[in-house]
């Protein structure tokens, strides 16, 4: 299905931000190792999260679910001999139960998009269940993958953070459960840094106990742990409600989004920031975020790494900003649905943006005029660039044409249904 953006000068209503995707697979996930009952209230509805439902049911999760929760009673460390496992497009639910097959006999990874997950890079967290004992066959370290488990024990282990977090928390997740008491030290970097504080969160939640450097390189973690079975309360996410704040700032707008706590621990919050540091006119109080738009930005620079689900956005918005605007320390932006730099950079241009790239680097010379549109757009399977190049499509000139768009539910299902209620012209097509 694609969908059709004709240029929208004023968007105006209200709506309530999405449940976020990065707590919902995680509450899911702890719930699933825990042994008893937990409640997770307002969970987020999207491929990713259904994902996560799927696979820790296959692994013996009991889910029962209703409009406002999930009651899900946990394996604990015991999975069920699962022989296959499919986690669609998601990178975060791959990652995080590669590590906790290593709990199960022998599990494979099938590989449901070759041309996205697919192609994405696991080698490190491979490396890592490696040191663990833990046998894994792969395709260059690459899906499908098989894990067999076998009995880790725990120990001293070492992970790369240069190219994704996840890898991280995967190991973070597994080793409170292993007999042996672990230590992880993290080695080249850690990108995503502040992901990782949002694992430490929901571990703590959950009743785990780790000890972590506060620069989050070196962690102590005691063998032997259980995770228990508690109630939690799903807040509003930053990376989709990211789009919908830079479509309100890119048109003459009267936009306010409820439940994005001011003190959330996502570091996508930063679009409050970056829009204010643009100079677009906005509030934040009380989780409600409310954007009277006027056409009118200013370029910035900014640390990309800091919030990374939500750059695609940001950059969305600098494509009409007076200035150049630079987004730095981005290269694992690559490493994403799709090249998150070069791919996302080609659309723009085909859009009429002016942008250039480095390897780690999206610089953008706005275009306040507008751009010119009247393009198709692909996709390429990733839900934030079909949701920042419709932020484009609305201050075009000519309306854009986004294919195969229904991978925008990915984490965002009813991104295009939030936008028609503000006022903004998207039609599904076929
Ligand atoms: O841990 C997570 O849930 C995520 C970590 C980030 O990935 P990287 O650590 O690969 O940047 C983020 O982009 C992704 O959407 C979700
Ligand atoms: C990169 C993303 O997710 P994942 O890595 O979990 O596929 C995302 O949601 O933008």
């Amino acid at each position: 299905m694609d969908v059709i953006v004709t240029p929208t000068p004023k968007l105006q209503g209200e709506i309530q931000a999405l449940s976020s995707k990065n707590y919902t697979t995680r509450y899911l996930l702890v719930a699933a190792l825990a042994e008893g009952t937990s409640t997770i209230y307002y969970p987020a509805h999207s491929e990713d999260s259904d994902a996560m439902r799927r696979c820790i049911s296959d692994l013996g999760a009991t889910i029962e679910e209703d409009d406002e929760k999930i009651v899900i009673t946990g394996f604990g460390r015991h999975p069920r001999d699962v022989k296959e496992l499919d986690v669609g497009n998601a990178g975060a639910v791959l990652r995080f139960l590669m590590a906790i097959a290593a709990l199960c006999p022998e599990v494979t990874f099938i590989n449901r998009y070759p041309d996205s997950l697919g192609k994405r890079p696991h080698d490190d967290l491979i490396d890592s269940l490696g040191q663990l004992g833990v046998q894994v066959e792969h395709r260059e370290g690459k899906l499908p993958i098989t894990i067999r488990g076998g009995a880790p024990k725990g120990g001293k282990i070492t992970v790369s953070g240069a190219v994704s977090s996840q890898f991280l928390s995967a190991l973070l997740f597994l080793t409170p459960l292993l007999e042996e008491d672990s230590e992880i030290e993290v080695l080249n970097d850690l990108k995503s840094k502040v992901v990782v504080g949002q694992t430490l969160e929901v571990l703590e939640q959950a009743g785990i106990v780790i000890e972590a450097s506060e620069d989050l390189m070196h962690y102590r973690i005691k063998g032997g742990q259980r995770y228990e079975a508690k109630e939690y309360v799903v807040q509003g996410d930053y990376p989709g409600s990211a789009a919908v704040l830079a479509a309100a700032a890119v048109t003459q707008s009267d936009v306010t989004l409820h439940r994005l706590m001011e003190n959330s621990k996502q570091g996508e919050r930063a679009i409050v920031d970056v829009l204010r540091m643009m100079e677009v006119p906005l509030t934040h109080e009380n989780g409600i975020v409310h954007v009277q738009g006027n056409g009118r930005l200013k370029a910035l620079e900014f640390d990309g790494d800091k919030a990374t689900d939500a750059v695609l956005a940001m950059v969305a918005a600098a494509v009409f900003a007076e200035g150049t605007s630079r987004f730095y320390d981005v290269e694992n932006l690559r490493y994403k649905e799709c090249d998150r730099i070069t791919d996302y950079l080609n659309e723009l241009r085909k859009a009429g943006a002016n942008v250039e790239e480095k390897r780690d680097e999206i610089i953008v010379h706005g275009r306040p005029e507008g751009v010119e549109g009247g393009v198709e757009i692909n996709a390429h399977y990733d839900h934030r660039v079909i949701m920042a190049l419709t932020v484009v499509g609305l201050r075009a000139k000519a309306p854009l044409r986004i294919k195969d768009a229904h991978h925008v539910a990915k984490s965002y299902p009813i991104f295009f249904d939030h936008l028609k209620a503000l006022g903004a012209n998207v039609e599904w097509v076929e």
